[in-house]
Order: C-alpha cells, then structure tokens, then sequence
C-alpha cells in the first residue's frame, strides 16, 4: 500500500489551504501530521481519503489517480471530524450495518474491534441517549478499521479518551502497524504524536514544513 502526494494545492474561498505538497506514505508505518488548529492536516488527510479534488496536482493510492482512475480507494477506512453514527442503534448493529456494504468482517471481527477500543462493555447500548463523547469516539475508531482496511486516516483519534483508552488506541494502532498497515494520524496533541508516530511530518501553513523519522514501540 501506498500513498502518493504529487504537487496537491487546495484553495478555498481564494485561500490556499496546502501547496504544492509532495509526499509518499508507504505501509507498516504510522505518521502523524502534527500542526497547529488550521495548518491543514484535516484538509491533508481528506485529500488522501479523496474527500476534495485537487486544484492543483494529484493524489495517488497504489498507483492509482484519485478521481481519474478510482473516485476513493475501498481499502480505507477513515475517521474524520462529524462522522455520522445512527443513533438509534448500538455500537455493535452500527458496524454491522456498515459492514452490510463491503461484507468483511463477521460479528467476531467486529466484537474483537469493538473490546480492542474498549467499548466491549456497551456494545449493544442505543448509542447517542446513552454513549459519552469518548465513547462515540471509541465507536468511531472502530468502524475505521474493523473491515480489515489497509490504509487508515485518523482525524484527533484521541479527541474525548481518557488516558487508559488512548493507551488502548495506541496498542491498537502500533499493532495494526506491525500487521502491515499504512496509517495517518493527525493531532495536535504533542504527547500523542510523540508515543504514536513512527514518522512525523509538521504542517504548517498547508505545506509540511519538516519530516522526522523516530523509532517508538
Ligand atoms: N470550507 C472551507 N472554506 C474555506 N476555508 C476552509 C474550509 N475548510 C477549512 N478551511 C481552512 O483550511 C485551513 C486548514 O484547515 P484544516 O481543518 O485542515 O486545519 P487543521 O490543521 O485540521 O486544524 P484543527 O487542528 O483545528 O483541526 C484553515 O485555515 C481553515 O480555515
């Protein structure tokens, strides 16, 4: 797996939100897009999801030009800001229902998720009357990568954990990394990105302005 930026410029209202950014994220890596409120990493990882075209330049996911070739590469599983999640149901019919697209994952597949983010025990609890707002992003987590995606795009992952379940997030992520996976993840959260990047790339002002490559568990 791979994703490759070629010169991709966004501009928004006039504004450029990323320039001219070149990039290749290769698997059994996790990055971390570390930046500022409104450098650009959530405009950096919807442009890899193939959530906006490029004013400029071109996105491509294993060779594959993103809304030439493929319109979004069905091996990634995303969470980005204002997921929808169907309130009425529980956690585990959410998955369920997603999972009715693609066909994947079976019910252990998405309870062994579901204990890995540690939701095992609400799993069949109405989401939105009885879920907190940690527990709506445990859920989140879950439907990014319980159908087994290759690549995987993290918007503030930990955004609303408490401390023991961004640990439980890091173990899942660094194992889903040692399983081969390409995995993006932004946060502005230094602590985070510390304990979780194996590379770093800092945004700032839409461009990465450095790369770090760090050895972490
Ligand atoms: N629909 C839009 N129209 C115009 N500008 C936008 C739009 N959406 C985002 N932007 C601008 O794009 C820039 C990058 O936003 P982005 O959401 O990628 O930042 P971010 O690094 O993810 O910030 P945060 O840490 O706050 O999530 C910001 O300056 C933002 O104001």
């Amino acid at each position: 797996m791979k994703i490759e930026l070629r010169h991709f410029s966004k501009t928004l209202k006039k504004r450029s939100v990323l320039t001219d950014v070149s990039y290749t994220f290769n698997d059994g890596a996790i990055y971390g897009l570390y930046g500022i409120n409104g450098s650009g990493k959530t405009m950096l990882l919807r442009a890899m999801a193939g959530l906006i075209h490029a004013t400029n330049g071109e996105v491509l996911v294993n060779d594959k030009i993103l809304h030439k070739d493929i319109d979004f590469s069905p091996e990634t599983g995303i969470l980005i800001e204002n997921m929808s999640l169907l309130p009425q149901y529980s956690a585990f019919e959410n998955l369920k229902i997603l999972g009715k697209i693609q066909h994947v994952a079976n019910d252990a597949d998405i309870e062994n998720t579901l204990k890995a983010v540690g939701l095992e025990a609400n799993i069949h609890e109405p989401v939105v009357k009885d879920f907190s707002l940690g527990m709506r992003q445990k859920l989140n987590i879950a439907q990014a990568v319980f159908e087994d995606q290759k690549i995987i795009l993290l918007d503030e992952p930990t955004n609303g954990l408490d401390t023991d379940s961004v640990s439980k997030c890091i173990k899942l992520l660094r194992k889903l990394r040692d399983e081969g996976k390409l995995i993006v993840v932004a946060t502005h959260v230094a602590e985070d990105m510390k304990k979780l990047a194996d590379v770093q790339l800092h945004i700032v002002e839409g461009k990465i302005e450095s790369t770090e490559r760090v050895s972490v568990g």
